[in-house]
This record gives C-alpha cells, sequence and structure tokens, in this order.
C-alpha cells in the first residue's frame, strides 16, 4: 500500500461519510436531541438509525454549525454578514455576563453555531484527568504545556514503560557518560533554549574548533582548519558559491518562517494535522514534503557535488539517509550541521526528567496496551495498563478514566502496541517504516589507515560520509555529557579516545576492527530513531485521533528532531485547550501578524483534515 492510503486510514474519517441520504429535518431532529442532553446511542435507538449515522450527523454540525453539507449552489442564508455580527454581539454580551466566558469571537459565518453551541458545551471547570502515554521529550513536553494551560488543578498522569527521556538517553563507558540518542539543540530552537532556562539546566558547548572531515570509504576528500579563513579558501575551492549562499539560501527558505510557529502558538493558535501545522508556518513548506531536498537545492542553483557531499553528509549523520528524502526533513538536517549547535550539561534526557518533576505529573510506571472509548461516561478514555513488575510477583492488569489522552509514543507495530476499542472510527497503528540507527560506542584506539591517515593527531573530529553504499554514516569523538574536567575519567592508554560510530546496521567483528583495532570496551545501542523518509506526500497524519484523543508523534513524519517533538506537544496542549474551552476559532485558522508578508500566502489545508 502506498503511504498516502495507508495515512488516510489513520484519519479520522466517518464511515458513513455525509449522510446525505438522510433530509434535513431528520439531521435538525437527531441535532436537537443531541442539544437537549440525549446521548447517541439513545437518539440512535429512538429513531432506529446507526450510531455512527446520529455520531457523524452531529459532528459534522459541530463542525459547520449547520446540518446542511455546504455547498455553492445550495440554499442562501438568511441572514447577511451584519445581521450575523449583531446577533453576536448581543450574544457574546449575555454569555459573558452569564458564563463568564472568556473565548475570542471572530465573525466567521459558522460562529454563531458556535457560539451557541459553547453554552451546551463549554466547559467551566478544568478537565480533571489528563493521561500521557509516554515519558520522551513529546509526553513531557506535553505535560509542561498541559500544566501551563490548564494550571495546577488539573490532575496528569504521564505513562512511560521504560525510563524517562525515550530516546533521549546517554550511555556509560570508560567511566563518563555520553550522549547517546537525540544529542544536538539548534541555537534557534526556542522551547529547548526555554525549557533548560526554566529548569536551571545548562548549556554544553564546544569552544574548541572542531575538525570536521567528509570520507567517501576510501580516503578523506576534504578536510576543514582550526583557522577559519583557511577552512573558507578550501571550502570555496570545492564548492565554489554554494557554500557562501548556502547559510542565507537555508535562512530564507526555511528557518525565518519556520520561526513563526513560535509567535503562531504563543497566540495560542492550533491544527488538527501535521499538514496544516507546516502549512501554517508556511505554504511553500507544504510542496517541501512533495519533493526530494536534491530537487529543491538543484532548482536553486545548488550543484551537485555540494549535494553528494556536504548535504549528503549531513543527513547520513542526523537521519541515515540520503538527499532523497523529502526537503522539509532535508531543511531541518541542514539546520543540524550548522554552527552554535548544543546539548545540554549532563545530558538532554535531564529536559524530560525535570519536566516531570517541575510539572508536578503522577508517573505510573506501566505500559499502556488499551485506550477504550466509553461514550456515556464523563471521562470517556479508559486506559488500560500492565504495571512495571518490580518484585517476584506478576503485576495485575489496571485501568483509569481520562477526560482527556495524549499519545506521546509513535503509533507503530515496533515501537508500541496499543490497540484502541469501542471508538466509532478505527484508530490503526502508524503504518511508516521507522529507521534503525546503532550507535556503537567504543574506547579504544582507533584505525588510522582506514582514513588514509598516519598521524593520531591528524585524526579530526567528525566525519562525515558521502558514500550511500558504506557502511559507516558517520564517526565522532565524543565529550563526556558532564564536561567538568574534575568529574571525567582519563582515557585507560595514549591515544585511546570514546569514538561514536553510527550506521544503519549493526557492525560484525570486522566492522569494528576497521575502525578499532584496538579497544578497552564497547557499547552498542539499538534505536528506532526516526521514520524512513521514503515518501513524498503532503497527506502527514493528524494530531487529533477523536475528540479528545491526541497524538504527538505524527509530526516526526515531516522532521523528527526534540524541537519538533515540542511543538507537536504544544500543538497537542494548545488544540485541548481550545476544544474544552470551545475557542474554535483558534484551531486551524489563519494566524497574521500585522505586516505580516508571509502569512499571506497562508492556504487552507483541509484535504483529509477535520475539524473536531
Ligand atoms: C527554529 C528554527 C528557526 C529552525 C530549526 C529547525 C529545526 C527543528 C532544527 C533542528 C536542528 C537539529 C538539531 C537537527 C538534527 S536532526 C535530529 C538528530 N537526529 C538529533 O536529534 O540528534
Amino acid at each position: 500500500m502506498s503511504l498516502p492510503s495507508v495515512l488516510n486510514t489513520f484519519s479520522v474519517k466517518s464511515r458513513d461519510g455525509e449522510n446525505s441520504d438522510l433530509s434535513t429535518p431528520v439531521k435538525e431532529l437527531i441535532v436537537q436531541k443531541y442539544l437537549s442532553g440525549e446521548k447517541y446511542s439513545v437518539i440512535a435507538r429512538n429513531l432506529g438509525l446507526p450510531r455512527n449515522t446520529v455520531y457523524t450527523v452531529v459532528k459534522r454540525y459541530l463542525e459547520r454549525g449547520s446540518v446542511e453539507t455546504p455547498s455553492r449552489y445550495g440554499r442562501k442564508r438568511k441572514l447577511d454578514d451584519r445581521d450575523v455580527r449583531q446577533l453576536l454581539r448581543i450574544l457574546l454580551k449575555c454569555l459573558k455576563t452569564a458564563h463568564h466566558l472568556s473565548g475570542q469571537i471572530s465573525s466567521n459565518k459558522y460562529t454563531c453555531i458556535s457560539l451557541a453551541l459553547s453554552v451546551n458545551n463549554a466547559r467551566y471547570v478544568c478537565p480533571s484527568y489528563k493521561g500521557i502515554i509516554g515519558g520522551g521529550i513529546g509526553g513531557t513536553s506535553a505535560a509542561y504545556f498541559l500544566r501551563e494551560l490548564f494550571g495546577s488543578k488539573a490532575s496528569i498522569d504521564l505513562f512511560e514503560k521504560k525510563s524517562i527521556g525515550g530516546r533521549l538517553a546517554t550511555v556509560s563507558i570508560a567511566g563518563n557518560e555520553y550522549e547517546a540518542g537525540g544529542s544536538i539543540i539548534h541555537p534557534k530552537n526556542l522551547y529547548m533554549v526555554n525549557f533548560t532556562d526554566i529548569l536551571g539546566l545548562k548549556k554544553r558547548q564546544d569552544d574548541d574548533v572542531e575538525i570536521i572531515s567528509i570520507f567517501d570509504g576510501k580516503k578523506l576528500l576534504f578536510t576543514t582548519s582550526q583557522y577559519t579563513v583557511v577552512t573558507l579558501s578550501k571550502l570555496f575551492w570545492r564548492y565554489g558559491m554554494d557554500i557562501y549562499n548556502v547559510k542565507s539560501w537555508l535562512q530564507d527558505k526555511f528557518m525565518k518562517n519556520f520561526s513563526r510557529i513560535y509567535k503562531i502558538q504563543e497566540e495560542k493558535y492550533a491544527y488538527t494535522t501535521v499538514t496544516d501545522l507546516i502549512n501554517a508556518m508556511d505554504p511553500t513548506f507544504v510542496k517541501y514534503l512533495k519533493k526530494s531536498i536534491r530537487q529543491l537545492m538543484k532548482e536553486d542553483g545548488f550543484s551537485d557535488l555540494f549535494i553528494d557531499e556536504m548535504v549528503m553528509g549531513g543527513l547520513r549523520m542526523n537521519y541515515g539517509q540520503t538527499p532523497d528524502i523529502h526537503a522539509f526533513v532535508g531543511a531541518v538536517s541542514m539546520a543540524g550541521i550548522e554552527q552554535g549547535l548544543w546539548n545540554v550539561q549532563g545530558g538532554n534526557k535531564r529536559i524530560p526528567e525535570k519536566l516531570v518533576k517541575k510539572t508536578d505529573v503522577n508517573l505510573i510506571d506501566g505500559e499502556v496496551t488499551l485506550v477504550r472509548y466509553l461514550e456515556d461516561e464523563e471521562s470517556p478514555y479508559e486506559v488500560h495498563y500492565i504495571p512495571v513488575k518490580h518484585g517476584q510477583e506478576k503485576p495485575k492488569p489496571k485501568k483509569k478514566q481520562y477526560d482527556i489522552v495524549v499519545i506521546a509514543t509513535p503509533l507503530h507495530n515496533d515501537v508500541s502496541n496499543i490497540q484502541f476499542e469501542d471508538f466509532p472510527q478505527d484508530i490503526e497503528n502508524f503504518p511508516q517504516k521507522y529507521h534503525t540507527t546503532i550507535a556503537t560506542f567504543v574506547e579504544g584506539e582507533p584505525n588510522l589507515a582506514t582514513y588514509g591517515l598516519d598521524k593520531f593527531e591528524d585524526l579530526p573530529d567528525g566525519i562525515f560520509t558521502s558514500n550511500p553504499d558504506l557502511f559507516l554514516n558517520s564517526f565522532g569523538k565524543q565529550k563526556p555529557v558532564d564536561d567538568r574536567k574534575h568529574l571525567q575519567s582519563k582515557p585507560a592508554q595514549e591515544n585511546f579516545i570514546v569514538g561514536k560510530i553510527f550506521s544503519n546496521k549493526a557492525p560484525d567483528e570486522l566492522e569494528v576492527q576497521k575502525y578499532f583495532p584496538i579497544r578497552n570496551d564497547i557499547r552498542m545501542i539499538k534505536w528506532l530513531a526516526y521514520p524512513e523518509y521514503d515518501f513524498y506526500t503532503d497527506e502527514l497524519p493528524p494530531f487529533v485521533l477523536h475528540d479528545r484523543l491526541y497524538y504527538i508523534n505524527g509530526i516526526e513524519l515531516a522532521a523528527s528532531a526534540m524541537e519538533m517533538s515540542a511543538i507537536g506537544a504544544k500543538n497537542v496542549a494548545l488544540l485541548a485547550y481550545n476544544h474544552w474551552f470551545g475557542h474554535y476559532d483558534k484551531i486551524n485558522e489563519h494566524y497574521t501578524e500585522a505586516g505580516d508578508k508571509g502569512s499571506e500566502r497562508f492556504r487552507k489545508v483541509q484535504k483529509g483534515s477535520e475539524r473536531m
């Protein structure tokens, strides 16, 4: 099955579509009954209709404010815009006095109805119980943003079956801890910068000039120098103007409008699909999903040599893949080889660990197996889990009910095996393949001959590879996550280093010998690290799986990075907040900043996405 069709099965689509075969009075009767408090199942039974049909009619009504299917040729509205605005003003006044409603109201044609629905639907108290499934950077960021939005009274449970941090982890070798998973943060990754600040953590940034080479499997094609002027001359000699153009190209084509997301989210706008969120940053980004980074850069005049060496090198290091992956993740990878990258003193996993404490969540050590929808219950999501085994006894399965549930783990069979039951539509596991990346840490003496070198001093700090057939994706000399010198162990022998080999397959003894013939210790970590970006589609997964059941990790299909997970988490927290308090004018809506030219190009991407 191709990806678009697979993703369609994942979207929230009602089985009986538009119900265009029901007459308008019947649809109106359904809505009337719903508004007077009758449950879907009761309405369905009394009217002799399938429950799904009733659900869909109500859902469409909540989205559109009308039971009619919108049509250019349909019946005209009886009220004109002026009437609607006037009605709105009156309604708003009544509502604000009567219910202290704080929602903002715009004058779009459905506002009148959604506002009326707010009277029935808006909840004036915070949801009591929220469950987050997954304790990685996505889940813990979601906890933080939910706490920020819903306040200290909301009770938040966070389920994690292993350890907090997920794919942010350290490995212990030669007496020190090293970054083993997501390892780098860009200076413009505002959420990571803010978390580090708020949580009282410190940045770890190398002041030493790092020497980087590109290796084709036989020799080092290119090596930077510790003198910037020499490096620039060498780069210019090899890549010409490409090396000067790439920085401003990345800034103009990507970084500038990517940064719009921070303002958009500060203004509490949220999007129901990953595509809609990307589109809100810049509609051109949606086009990047449908072409390769190679194609985009070639269209913009970059040479094959530059793409095959620099871009390839960055992509093999960051995602173990090639410039044939889509241009959005390609651009993120390019940002990941810019200057000024940093990580957290003590390890990046300290961010999620400290977020858990800061947000005062209730941590549940357990593996979630099932989420069941209990339609008639006040807290309709029943989460089933198996507590982590601590003693000898086999733990008994348990369950808890929630108002809101956030899934913060890839819904992918190799990673999680959560079942969904009794939902009006199918919620299936994430069909996209995840890429296996092996990080092998070795304490030993590197094999200089492999790189065509003679002297130990000439071994670069980092090696990118330009050959897609090579076993080695990248190599890097490692520094401990705690760079306070007095805490670090000394290497076991002269010319011993701790090096990290990234590869797509586990190395056998011969392969390890090739890079480290003499060694003291070796540790190998297998990650299902990020999606296999072998698709071009602008139909990325939804953030909303059901009314108040949200999913963060679909954002990884756009690009996987710590910051992307935090952006996804903030979007989901804002969706939960806007849905709960009836701020529908902040969902899937265009955000315009005064004088913001970029957003004038905004177009709606409602294909396959639904306003919940
Ligand atoms: C915030 C702006 C303006 C742009 C940044 C876009 C972005 C999300 C950059 C992340 C850069 C980065 C750290 C890329 C590395 S790829 C992920 C890698 N596998 C890792 O996490 O270690």
